[in-house]
């Protein structure tokens, strides 16, 4: 097993460039890890904190091959283990301790926006080196104004880390808040999130391709980024494209929906694969088939 998610250069080179050497190598395949408590259930799991780590472990066991890992990413939603206070919480601290051993980056869903002095405190949880939550990118939201997260984003820098921001999301709700403003001179707030995301790595990434910036894009709403107005390869960023699998994108669709940011996507699926569980060979079948997809 490797033991590298570095990008070659280190154990804290920038997130854009550990992110884009993971996507090289594994592809680009993300692995949610979502312990619902019907999934618990289907695998023969309690929905216990012991539950949660032993369903998250099985998911990390099928995600790293004796060659590395298979995928580029594993996503844990923070949702799914808060439902279990700091029990719940400490199993997500093993799952992000035992990826970092198995040299596989983390992002943890957790979706975090508030005013600047408590996105200091999320800051501190989920991307400072001496926090056990700490993971190699958190999601924010940006509803708060976008620069509420600027010190979250100068602080992931710093630490080698990254963020990503919601810019479409994949639910069908989105777009009462995403789309307004389009057509109008400044655009819809996608778009203006997606330019201030742009701008914050175009002063952090300096020689690199990807700054510590990225977006959520909806993998089942891509198709509707040009014409609200994101440029999408201006980003400088990778994009994370939840809606893959049990929400309906394939791997063919957003191919065509992303278009010349196709580069730029990791999809992640997260029922899509863990219904295939509990045996971690067929786990492995689920991420082998929909990384070819991909590929
Ligand atoms: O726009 C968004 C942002 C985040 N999500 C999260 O991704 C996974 C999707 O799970 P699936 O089982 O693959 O549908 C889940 O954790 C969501 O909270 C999203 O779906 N859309």
């Amino acid at each position: 097993m490797t033991t590298t998610a570095t990008g070659g250069a280190g154990p804290r080179a920038p997130f854009g460039r550990r992110l884009a050497h993971a996507m090289e190598t594994a592809g680009p395949l993300c692995l949610g890890v979502d312990p619902h408590p019907g999934l618990l259930r289907q695998w023969g799991l309690s929905d216990t904190p012991a539950g949660l780590e032993a369903f998250s472990l099985t998911a990390l066991e099928a995600a790293v091959g004796p060659e590395g890992p298979r995928v580029a990413a594993i996503k844990p939603q923070v949702a799914l283990y808060e439902r279990h206070g700091s029990a719940g919480l400490a199993a997500l601290e093993r799952l992000l301790a035992a990826a970092r051993d198995a040299g596989v980056l983390t992002i943890a869903d957790a979706k975090r926006g508030d005013i600047g002095s408590t996105m200091d405190g999320y800051a501190a949880a989920w991307i400072a080196d001496a926090s056990p939550l700490a993971a190699d990118a958190v999601t924010l939201s940006p509803y708060l104004g976008f620069g509420t997260l600027v010190p979250t984003i100068r602080a992931a820098h710093e630490a080698g880390r990254g963020v990503f921001v919601l810019a479409l999301t994949s639910n069908p709700e989105g777009r009462e808040v995403q789309h307004v403003g389009e057509g109008s001179a400044e655009g819809s707030v996608a778009r203006r999130i997606a330019a201030a995301a742009a701008a914050e790595n175009a002063a952090l990434r300096g020689d690199d391709a990807w700054g510590p910036v990225g977006l959520v894009l909806g993998a089942t709403v891509a198709a509707e980024a040009d014409r609200l107005g994101l440029d999408l390869p201006a980003l400088g960023g990778p994009l994370l494209a939840p809606g893959f699998g049990v929400q309906g994108a394939t791997a063919r669709g957003m191919r065509a929906d992303f278009g010349t940011a196709w580069p730029q996507v990791l999809a992640t699926s997260s029922r899509g694969i863990l219904s295939a569980g509990p045996s971690v060979a067929s786990l492995v079948d689920t991420i082998e088939e929909n990384r070819a997809a991909l590929r």
